[in-house]
């Protein structure tokens, strides 16, 4: 077995883990990665490269559907074969940043093959023995199959395997109503399929319910079938003919199952045991710097135990090629992380949500809000439904909820403004273009200074002596 030493190794070829290794072998770090599947990990392959390619498609199925005034709408023609085309021919385009081809161009050393432990300090890969003096878990996450009564016998999807279906589903039963559940029942949904989705416990339950329920009514005014507060007991059925039992013994019958009732870790078979790295079914056990139990081995992305985003497995890159490459102190916190819904309206959030700012900060929060009802970008867009959220506590935003169009983009400024801890001053003293949707965070930042301003008789009193004064 040939012996490959090396500075870090990396395991998983994902989000995570292409960051750390593209980031570590240019800063001058010898670099050793590992992927057991495919070079770009669930996101570009699984996740949010296809979901995302194929909410477009669905987008403009929808916009046809439904025309514009004076525009005519006609249902659309979807040939659902050319639209897996368009996601196939997304992912061919941006897998070359992810590609073997650009890794081994910048450096590393790629290895084609699962990676296992064999000590604290050793990992065996495709017949090879990797020493490292770090070590970065970055194997992400796989469906997670809950063990209903039926399901070894029933056919279903998962987001490893739905983007591949060539031919329309007639109709499509989610089972969960979280992100992938609602992105995935939407799209099919405007893509001329039936759908149904069945919620154990609430649709979008993490979300602030005020935001969640206007993405829940929008919805349901696309045709989409939502039954919450039901666990599925038993599924039967062969291809093409499926049924879910629910808990109150009624059932609802469909072509297709998908199964999005959240993740589990790929850890199995790692043997992590071997290394001393500490870990339970919710991922490796990290402290705030990303180190596991074995001050070598580093964790990151879905592995990490956290929070589930492409996003975050970049920023832990950034965390441990830190500590890892340049030796400084790095930790995470995790407090202006933001993540979105791409529904449509989309569903963004980064801090704190309205619940959880009030219990931490109790009367000192303060809640704003500003509707798109009065943002004239999107009247004249005509998607006015949604509203922004900020969450202020002594002069700073510690959380925002966003709910409408272009959400996703709206939170940017949110993020920034809490992880670089800015004043409501800054954000309201900006100079945002109009007529832009992003007009309501300025709308919002002044609203918060309205009171001060507008109904301040101390004010009023002294604006008067002062136009008396001056010249
Ligand atoms: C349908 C869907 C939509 C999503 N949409 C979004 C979105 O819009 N925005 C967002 O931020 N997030 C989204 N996510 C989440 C996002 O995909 C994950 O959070 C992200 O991919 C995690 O990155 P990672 O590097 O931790 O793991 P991954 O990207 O999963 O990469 C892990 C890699 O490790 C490899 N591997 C595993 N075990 C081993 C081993 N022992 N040896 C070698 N290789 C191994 C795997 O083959 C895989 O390639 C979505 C997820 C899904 C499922
Ligand atoms: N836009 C994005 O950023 C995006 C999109 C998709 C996924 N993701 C990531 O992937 C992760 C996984 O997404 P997910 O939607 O699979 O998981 P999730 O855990 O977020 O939601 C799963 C839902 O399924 C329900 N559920 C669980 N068991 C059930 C059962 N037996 N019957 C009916 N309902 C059941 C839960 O109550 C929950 O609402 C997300 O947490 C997120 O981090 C992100």
């Amino acid at each position: 077995m040939q012996l490959i030493e090396t500075d870090i190794c990396v395991i998983g070829a994902g989000s995570g883990g292409l960051s750390v290794a593209a980031g570590a072998v240019q800063m001058g770090a010898r670099v050793v990665l590992i992927e057991a599947g495919e070079m770009g990990g669930d996101c570009l392959n699984a996740g949010c490269v296809p979901s995302k390619a194929l909410i477009a498609a669905a987008k403009a199925a929808e916009a046809q559907r439904h025309g514009f005034r004076g525009v005519a709408a006609q249902e659309p023609q979807v040939d659902f074969a050319a639209v897996k085309d368009h996601v196939a021919a997304v992912i061919a385009q941006i897998a070359p940043v992810d590609s073997q081809e650009r890794f081994e161009g910048l450096g590393c050393t790629v290895i084609r093959a699962f990676a296992r432990f064999t000590g604290p300090a050793e990992v065996e890969a495709g017949g090879q023995r990797i020493r490292a003096r770090r070590f970065v878990i970055a194997t992400g996450s796989r469906p997670f199959v809950p063990p209903i009564p039926g399901v070894e016998t029933t056919p279903y999807l998962t987001n490893e395997t739905i983007f591949d279906l060539r031919e329309r589903p007639g109709h499509l039963v989610v089972i969960g109503g979280g992100p992938i559940g609602v992105e995935m029942a939407q799209a099919h949904r405007r893509l001329g399929c039936e759908v149904t989705v069945i919620e154990g416990a609430k649709v979008l339950g993490r979300e602030d319910p005020e935001l969640a329920a206007v993405v829940i009514d929008a919805l349901r005014a696309e045709g989409i079938r939502l039954v919450e507060g039901q666990p599925v007991v038993r599924l039967s059925g062969s291809d093409g003919a499926v049924e879910v039992v629910l808990g109150d013994g009624t059932s609802v019958t469909g072509t297709h199952i998908l199964m999005a009732v959240g993740r589990k870790v790929a850890l199995d078979g790692m043997n992590l045991e071997a290394a001393g790295v500490a870990h339970t079914g919710k991922g490796v056990t990290v402290d705030a710097r990303l180190r596991s139990s074995n001050r070598r081995v580093y964790a990151v992305g879905d592995a990490a135990g956290g929070l589930q985003f492409t996003h975050v497995a970049g920023w832990h890159a950034g965390i441990v090629i830190r500590q890892a490459v340049l030796g400084l102190p790095a930790k995470a916190d995790p407090r202006a992380v933001p993540r979105v819904t791409y529904t449509v309206p989309e569903l963004a959030q980064v801090g704190l949500t309205e619940a959880e700012a009030r219990k931490l900060h109790g009367d000192r929060l303060t809640v704003i809000r500003a509707d798109l009802h009065h943002n004239d970008r999107a009247i004249a867009e005509g998607k006015d439904t949604g509203f922004a959220k900020v969450m202020v506590v002594k002069g700073r935003p510690v959380g925002a909820s966003i709910v409408g169009p272009q959400a996703g983009e709206l939170i940017g400024l949110w993020a920034l403004a809490l992880s670089a801890r800015l004043k409501m001053s800054a954000v309201a003293g900006m100079i945002a273009p109009y007529p832009t949707l992003g007009e309501v965070s300025k709308r919002a930042a002044g609203a918060y200074f309205s009171p001060q301003l507008f109904a301040n008789p101390w004010l009023k009193r002294f604006v008067r002596l002062v136009q008396r004064i001056i010249p």
